[in-house]
């Protein structure tokens, strides 16, 4: 299928920069997912590979071949937006036939494409509806069968299910991963929802400011991440903070060994990393603030004597009460100082904890 590489990308709007230099390569038939706050540019870099905008420095290639001055109708992409914008007095295959009209096709060869498109969406039966009549997820079915109908090489997509409830969205994200796959399409899909990333990409680009932050496979950016802002971004994670001294971290619940030089840390630990037993830790006093049932698990707010608090992760069977105190223990734990992460440590049956990765 096809291959898109961005290169040294630049672009500002009323002289501030809001992409400054991005390069990116997607392998073929990847999906990438660019995961950012609102303002990170985002949507900026999406446009930028659809010839909505135009960058002011670098290149876009597709399959090695330059586009960044092809205007949008002649690019091999196709994009999906949040607000789909079909019209809506118009039938669902008038709307996925329009591009197809464009191009001048014999009628028959449309009708086939219109229907092969919609069968791909689930929609094979609603070609003759109006776009009115349909749901907010149909219509966003719709949307990409409209986009796929051209068979573009770069699929785009920009929080194309932001605006529907959970479990639609859900839904839709597995269809879409599942007809990604099946049609090997190499695509770009902006989110500023974690879980969307986490759930749909090969690859997670966490852009920041735009620049990227870090780029990596959700497990990695999830098990691994190298910057604070990533720990704190993508899932829950607990930081409390301590100073490091003589390769020791002197935090009286969490001691942690690594050679990192002296001064002050903070210990990322996610919830579920952290151990809750009944009884006093030996180092610190800690409470139950309290506790939320989530059917799968208990979601427990702890707060420490120095009045940090922790969010910790339990099986739904062990219960606790409000006010109660605990031990803690954590399995796994990344220093990061100055927003940088400098070791990960992972427990050890000797000594508590001690580093095993040094970074
Ligand atoms: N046409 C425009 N004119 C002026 N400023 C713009 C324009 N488009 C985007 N910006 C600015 O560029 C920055 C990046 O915007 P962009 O829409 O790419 O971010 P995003 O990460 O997609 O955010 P969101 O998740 O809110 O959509 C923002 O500060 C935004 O205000």
């Amino acid at each position: 299928m096809a291959q898109l590489t961005l290169k040294n990308l630049g672009k500002s709007f009323d002289g501030t920069d809001v992409i400054a230099d991005l390069s990116l390569d997607v392998a073929d038939g990847e999906l990438v997912c660019l995961l950012g706050p609102s303002g990170s540019g985002k949507s900026t870099v999406l446009r930028m590979v659809g010839g909505f905008e135009t960058p002011e420095r670098g290149a876009i290639l597709i399959d090695g071949e330059d586009v960044t001055d092809v205007p949008p109708e002649k690019r091999p992409t196709g994009m999906v937006f949040q607000s789909h914008a079909l019209w809506s007095h118009m039938s669902v295959a008038d709307n996925v036939a329009f591009g197809l009209k464009l191009r001048r096709l014999p009628k028959a060869e449309i009708r086939r494409q219109v229907t092969e498109a919609l069968d791909l969406v689930g929609l094979g039966d609603f070609g003759a509806r109006r776009v009115w009549q349909l749901s907010g997820g149909q219509q966003q079915r719709v949307a990409i069968a409209r986009a796929l109908v051209l068979k573009p090489k770069i699929l785009l997509l920009d929080e194309p299910f932001a605006s529907l409830d959970q479990h639609l969205r859900e839904r839709l994200r597995e269809e879409l991963r599942d007809i990604q796959r099946r049609l090997g399409i190499t695509t770009l899909f902006v989110t500023h929802g974690q879980d969307e990333a986490l759930a749909l990409a090969d690859r997670i680009i966490v852009l920041r400011g735009g620049e990227i932050e870090q780029a990596a496979s959700p497990d990695r950016m999830y098990r691994s991440p190298e910057t604070r802002f990533v720990a704190g971004f993508i899932g829950s994670m607990n930081f409390p903070a301590c100073d490091m001294r003589g390769g020791r971290a002197d935090h009286p619940l969490f001691p942690v060994e690594a050679v990192v030089p002296n001064g002050p840390i903070e210990l990322a630990i996610r919830p579920e990393a952290l151990t809750v037993s009944p009884g006093r830790s030996a180092g610190m006093s800690a409470r139950v603030h309290r506790q939320t049932d989530y059917g799968t698990h208990l979601l427990l707010d702890i707060v420490l004597e120095d009045g940090a608090r922790l969010k910790a992760m339990c099986p739904p069977s062990g219960a606790f009460e409000a006010g109660q105190e605990v031990g803690l223990s954590a399995s796994h734990v990344a220093l990061f100082r100055d927003g940088v992460k400098l070791a990960e440590v992972r427990p050890d049956q000797r000594a508590g904890l001690r580093e095993v990765a040094h970074v």
